[in-house]
Order: structure tokens, then sequence, then C-alpha cells
């Protein structure tokens, strides 16, 4: 029996997730021809989908690392959102993909365009793997996104609870939360 089996429930599965990736790929590949694309990876949770997108990306992209975090290992935001590590270079005159494994209550990603926005990019555009619409507590418009999902707390593919389950290769549900 896996370590996991307890605790978590496939949601969506490895296949289904690959598959999304893919497409999307192919659909920022086309809107990015003849642009200098910098993906801008939110730590740590879309780590795993930054990786897998970028590798479906046929273009010449750079890649940033901006830290962020709100939800302090448990199922519930404490409304703060802090930077935990910056960027490495200036972001003005780039054409920014900000990539979120998830949009929840949407209070990150409304923090995340603020902050990027005051730093004048050429462009600036969301791609998220999960959009939770039942918790949204601001509007986010998503350029890309890969799957909508009802009100439960997701694991798996980058996401935690308690710091665990982000090694897992497919979306889990946690059973009883
Ligand atoms: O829409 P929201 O309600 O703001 O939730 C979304 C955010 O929550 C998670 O991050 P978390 O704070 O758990 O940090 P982590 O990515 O390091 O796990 C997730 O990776 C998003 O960044
Ligand atoms: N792991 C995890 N982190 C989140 N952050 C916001 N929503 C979620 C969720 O459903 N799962």
């Amino acid at each position: 029996m896996a370590f996991y089996e307890n605790e978590v429930g496939i949601f969506i599965t490895e296949e289904k997730v690959q598959a999304r990736v893919r497409e999307l790929g192919a659909e920022i590949t086309r809107d990015y021809q003849g642009k200098d694309l910098t993906l801008v990876c939110v730590l740590k949770g879309s780590t795993f989908f930054a990786m897998d997108l970028a590798r479906c990306i046929d273009l010449p992209l750079t890649m940033e690392f901006l830290g962020v975090s709100s939800y302090q290992g448990g199922t519930e935001t404490t409304g703060e959102v802090r930077i935990t590590s910056d960027v490495s270079k200036p972001m003005a005159g780039k054409h920014l993909l900000i990539i979120e494994d998830i949009i929840d209550t949407g209070l990150t990603m409304s923090f995340l365009l603020e902050n990027l926005r005051a730093r004048h990019p050429a462009s600036l555009k969301v791609a998220s793997l999960l959009e939770k619409p039942a918790r949204a507590r601001t509007k986010i418009d998503i350029d890309y996104k890969g799957f909508v999902i009802d009100d439960v707390f997701v694991v798996g593919y980058g996401l935690d609870y308690a710091e665990k389950y982000r090694n897992l290769s497919f979306i889990g549900r946690m059973k009883g939360k």
C-alpha cells in the first residue's frame, strides 16, 4: 500500500493532468510567438506544474521564481500573503506569465498581480492549473486555466498539506477535509 492511501484519494489522474498541461503549453506557444516570454513560477506549489508546462512550450523562454506563502501548512488562508523570496532580475519591459498551481480565494494572485504590475512589465498574464470558484473572495481573470474544481482541499503535483504530498504525480483529495 502506498504511503498516502489512508489520507489521500485520487481526484484528477496523472494522465489527465499531463494531457491538459500539453494543451496549455501548445496554446502558450501560439500566443507568445516572437515575444520574449518570462515564466514567473510561484513557490512552492507551482513548481511541478511549471516544470512540466515549461517543457511543453516551444519557445526560448526565461524562468523566474517568486516565493509567497499564506496558508502556513493548513487548509485555510491566513489572509496575509508574504513574499518569502523575490525574483532575481528586474521585471520591467518583460512579457510575464505567472504560473500558479491553484487560485482559491484569489488573495495570493491579487497580491501578485499588484506587486508585479508595479514593476512595469510589457505584459502580465496568469496561468493556473486549478481554479476553485466556490471560495473566491476576489475576481481573477485566468488566461490559461487547467481545471475548474469544486470546494475540496486538494494535494499532490506540488500542492501540500502541512508540507506533505507535493510529490504525488496526480491531484489528490484529502479524505475528511
Ligand atoms: O487563492 P489563495 O486562497 O490565495 O490560495 C492559493 C495559494 O495557496 C497556495 O500557496 P501556499 O500559501 O499554501 O504556499 P505554498 O505554495 O508554498 O504551499 C497555492 O500554491 C497558491 O499560491
Ligand atoms: N494544498 C492546497 N493548497 C491550497 N491553497 C489554496 N487552496 C488549496 C488547496 O485546495 N490545496
